[in-house]
């Protein structure tokens, strides 16, 4: 049975009203995909983050979420579609875990915004699964960044859409929970059947963990399997030779000494 399409980009544009960043992005991810989208600083990860989730215009092109052409989607739409985790700190850190988990389900609460027991399931799985049970009473305040970083992507993940974008999940977090969060997210792909998307400036696990790879370069912007990159090269010009390689054999970037 062929995969789903839950995202793709075709010949977009992102950028500043008349400012350009980047120029002809195009891919297509399917359920059960884990992409990890990297490039160098300033060269335009984040900003393509906030056009696939609609807090900005794109220049040019299209981003569909499914079939449906996101400029179609309402808010209220998108919100049972996409889920977004950014890297701004929270406004509501005096939440507990669990309320701000429960925040989640407000595109499928009525008006009064009170819980159903399906809802209240969604939150006790999403609790579960990034074993946040000990922490649920906890403020948000009170957590380290890495808790902080699973409490945020439980919350997506409660939310119950196809797909999830997220902006430097790894930031701030040592090598451990580093890898720990990257290997939930591809859990979450391979046992919930999402799709995620994120950013990353870790290349290495980037290519050890993830399905697909978007390089953006600021030329072609790559888009493929990490090993259908490092077999077309794309990797070895990323950064100047002079000071990081990139080892094919390994298929990691080393410090040129
Ligand atoms: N609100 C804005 N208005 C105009 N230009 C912006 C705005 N936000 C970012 N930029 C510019 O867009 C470019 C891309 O920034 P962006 O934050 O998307 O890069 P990035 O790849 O995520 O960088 P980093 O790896 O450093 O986080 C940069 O040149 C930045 O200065």
């Amino acid at each position: 049975m062929a995969s789903k399409v839950n995202i793709s980009a075709r010949e977009l544009h992102i950028g500043y009203g008349t400012q350009q960043i980047a120029n002809t992005i195009n891919f297509k991810l399917n359920e059960g995909q884990l992409c990890g989208v990297v490039g160098i600083n300033g060269i335009g990860k984040s900003t393509l983050l906030r056009t696939m989730c609609n807090l900005q215009p794109a220049l040019k092109g299209e981003i569909k979420i499914k079939d449906k052409s996101l400029d179609n989607l309402t808010s209220l739409e998108q919100s049972k579609q996409l889920s977004v985790v950014l890297t701004e700190s929270i406004a509501s850190k005096n939440l507990t875990v669990s309320e701000l988990i429960a925040l989640s389900r407000q595109p499928y609460t009525n008006w009064i915004g009170s819980l159903t027991e399906k809802d209240k399931e969604f939150i006790q799985n999403s609790l579960d699964i990034f074993e946040l049970n000990n922490l649920k009473k906890q403020k948000c305040y009170e957590l380290s960044d890495g808790q902080l970083q699973r409490v945020l992507i439980a919350r997506a993940m409660a939310q119950d859409t196809a797909v999830i974008l997220l902006d430097e999940p790894t930031t701030h977090l040592d090598l451990y929970h580093k890898v720990q969060i990257l290997k939930l997210l591809k859990q979450l792909v391979k046992e919930h059947q999402k799709t995620i998307l994120f950013t990353t400036h870790e290349i290495n696990l980037a290519i050890q963990l993830c399905d697909k790879i978007l390089l953006l370069d600021g030329k072609n912007n790559p888009f493929g399997s990490p090993s259908e990159l490092i077999e077309k090269k794309y990797f070895e010009t990323l950064f100047p030779s002079e000071t990081v390689i990139f080892d094919t054999k390994t298929g990691s970037f080393k410090v040129n000494k």
